[in-house]
């Protein structure tokens, strides 16, 4: 899988290309037809290439180039490799004990980092030989040590960010020793980091052991490598140039081919930290449509998505997350998209705002038309005026969208004034009224707060409050109300319905939950695997399932004033969006699937008026059957 990654970028498959072959040359060494690197000829000295002396001549002491060269590189890469294995796991031992024993372990094991990291690097290294002595071990072990200072700091920094995780918390409750902690939870997850700096690393310290060598402190006659070819070779620069160039242009191929295939490891483990991408997404999904769609008009439509397709870039390739999601809301309208977890109801939510990360989301195919306007083409500074002012996203968790460092009501002003209020006072006056709207008590308390002192409830009004800043006429709000408690819940639901008659904005209610979606909304879209399998009026879904996954789902709700009904659950897992079967991705879950469900992809066809479903067998779906 890495492999094919690699080859689908050109500059890494060089890299590996130029690196397999030097590397390849090195091992082979032995078995190939060359002369003893070292057998000294003096009367065939300093012949040029191609003169009957060696493919590429001779050096000062009459030794075959070319052999010396397969030979020394040979030499540097064992040399290198042995120096980035030691700074690799001397660096990552101490950056990931520093940072999960904290306190004075890290104290004092950073302090000595930054004492190493004070010395200017290759002084440290030459320090170092000073006090071991010249030789090759030696100088790995230098370069070895002049480099620890970055390992140790990169995976502290990253372990930092894992420790505090509430499944290493877990593994402590369940009794696991620090070691198996270590090497169980977190290790793993800052392995594509070593992995990514090493084979970044690796190509610099090969030619820093060079660098080391050419000065006289690497390799001893009549051991040879690279560098100390290289500085032989510089004392007959004028009259013999191939006798340097030789050596030269290996390690630059060397150093090349390194770099390249690190950059491609590196693009291929942490797609956010692609080259020229920079660590955050872009400000929007990016959308690559094949063949530019027009944008579908709809005199009455406030939203209208059509062939709605966004896929994710994975390192085994490209995978639609959602595919072909078509659905029309009416001013004033609301719509339930419902759907086990994993099913698409975010991305598809996120992809109405462009607010699927990119990288790795991309908007495949599709339209998404807002009162006429195709979001899909808008350029970045129309989607900003678009945001918040025709539609608005309430998240799922308010403590994560939320500025921990600055008071809400400063928040919410801030979304007034990014939508146009002009002066200061007025802002402050309409956060203040925005925090009345959403029910909450003591607003100036309230308005001074951060969101560490609020409640999560109170917290989802403020969010909420901000999604109205903008007046939408949209409202899309994901998971609103999952993170809350039930009494909670129900009056943040309510408020919702409230909001949404008085302002008259349309809503689209992401959930899992059959009864908030049957309390919220007027249709419904079923989500499974990334596909609309059933859409309707909501009553009518929910009493009378075309779908038998939406019967399965209505069948596995407990249900209100219904204590003994037994509940079924669906047995069995959604595909991975890398695996999805080649006919109804239900298939393999359903009681009533037959051959042709499995032959060749389903279509949402109407059943009855206003309703539609993905299913041939949909007139023997009932609660009971399904
Ligand atoms: N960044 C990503 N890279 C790759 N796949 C992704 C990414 N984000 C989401 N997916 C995949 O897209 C699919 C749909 O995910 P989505 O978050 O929309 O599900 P959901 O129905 O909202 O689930 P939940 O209720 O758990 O949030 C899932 O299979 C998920 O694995």
């Amino acid at each position: 899988m890495t492999a094919r990654g690699l080859l689908r970028q050109p500059l890494a498959a060089t890299g590996l290309a130029v690196v397999a072959t030097l590397v390849l040359l090195a091992l082979a060494a032995p078995l190939l037809p060359l002369p003893d690197p070292d057998l000294a000829e003096p009367a065939r000295r300093l012949q040029p290439p191609l003169s009957g002396f060696g493919a590429l001549g001779t050096d000062q002491l009459g030794r075959d180039v070319l052999s010396r060269l397969v030979w020394g590189l040979r030499v540097s890469l064992a040399v290198g490799a042995a120096a980035t294995l030691a700074a690799t796991v001397v660096g990552s031992a101490i950056g990931l004990v520093a940072a999960f024993y904290g306190r004075w372990v890290d104290g004092v094991m950073m302090r000595a980092i930054d004492v190493l990291m004070a010395f200017p690097y290759l002084l440290l290294a030459l320090a170092v030989v000073a006090a071991l002595g010249p030789g090759l071990a030696n100088a790995a072990i230098a370069i070895a040590v002049a480099n620890v200072p970055f390992f140790a700091r990169a995976v502290r920094g990253a372990a930092l960010g894992v420790v505090g995780r509430d499944y290493v918390d877990a593994a402590r409750i369940a009794g696991l020793s620090d070691r198996s902690i270590l090497v169980t939870e977190i290790l793993p997850n800052v392995l594509p980091l070593i992995v990514v700096t090493a084979a970044t690393t690796i190509g610099w310290m090969i030619l820093e052991t060079a660098g080391l060598s050419f000065l006289g402190l690497g390799a001893q006659p009549p051991q040879s490598d690279l560098g100390s070819m290289l500085a032989d070779g510089r004392k007959a620069l004028t009259t013999a140039p191939h006798v340097a160039a030789a050596p030269g242009l290996a390690i630059f191929l060397l150093a090349v081919g390194l770099n390249l295939l690190g950059d491609g490891l590196r693009d291929l483990l942490d797609p956010r930290l692609d080259a020229g991408r920079g660590g955050a997404p872009a400000a929007a999904t990016d959308v690559e449509r094949g063949d530019a769609r027009e944008a579908e008009q709809s005199g009455e439509g406030a939203l209208v998505v059509a062939g709605l397709t966004t896929a994710f870039d994975t390192p085994s390739g490209r995978h639609a997350a959602v595919r072909d999601v078509s659905f029309a809301l009416p001013r004033g309208g609301s719509l339930g998209i419902m759907g086990e977890s994993g099913s698409g109801k975010s991305v598809t939510a996120l992809s109405i705002c462009r607010l699927a990360a990119s990288p790795p989301g991309v908007i495949v195919d599709g339209v998404v038309s807002l009162a006429g306007e195709d979001v899909l083409a808008a350029p970045v500074e129309r989607l900003r005026e678009i945001r918040g002012a025709r539609v608005a996203y309430v998240f799922q968790d308010p403590s994560t969208t939320l500025n921990p460092l600055m008071p809400v009501g400063r928040q919410i002003a801030e979304a007034v004034s990014a939508h146009g209020a002009a002066r200061r006072a007025e802002t402050v006056d309409e956060a203040r009224r925005l925090i009345e709207a959403v029910e909450l008590p003591d607003p100036d308390r309230i308005a001074s707060a951060y969101p560490h002192e609020l409640s999560g409830g109170q917290r989802q009004r403020v969010g909420i409050a901000m999604a109205l800043a903008g007046e939408p006429d949209v409202l899309i709000a994901d998971e609103p109300t999952t993170a809350l408690d039930a009494t909670t819940q129900a009056t943040v639901l309510r408020l919702f319905s409230d909001l949404r008659s008085r302002l008259g904005a349309s809503l689209v209610f992401v959930s899992h939950d059959v009864s908030v979606i049957e309390a919220m909304c007027e249709r419904v879209a079923v989500m499974y695997a990334g596909e609309i399998v059933e859409e309707g009026p909501t009553a009518a879904v929910l009493s009378e399932p075309r779908h038998p996954y939406t019967a399965r789902l209505v069948a596995c709700t407990p249900r209100l004033g219904e204590p003994d009904r037994a509940l079924d659950p669906i047995e069995g897992a959604p595909p991975p969006i890398d695996g999805r079967p080649k006919g109804c991705a239900f298939a393999p879950r359903c009681r009533l699937a037959i051959d042709p469900c499995r032959a060749a992809p389903i279509r949402l066809e109407p059943v009855a008026d206003d309703r539609a479903a993905r299913c041939i067998r949909w007139e023997d779906v009932s609660l009971g059957r399904a």
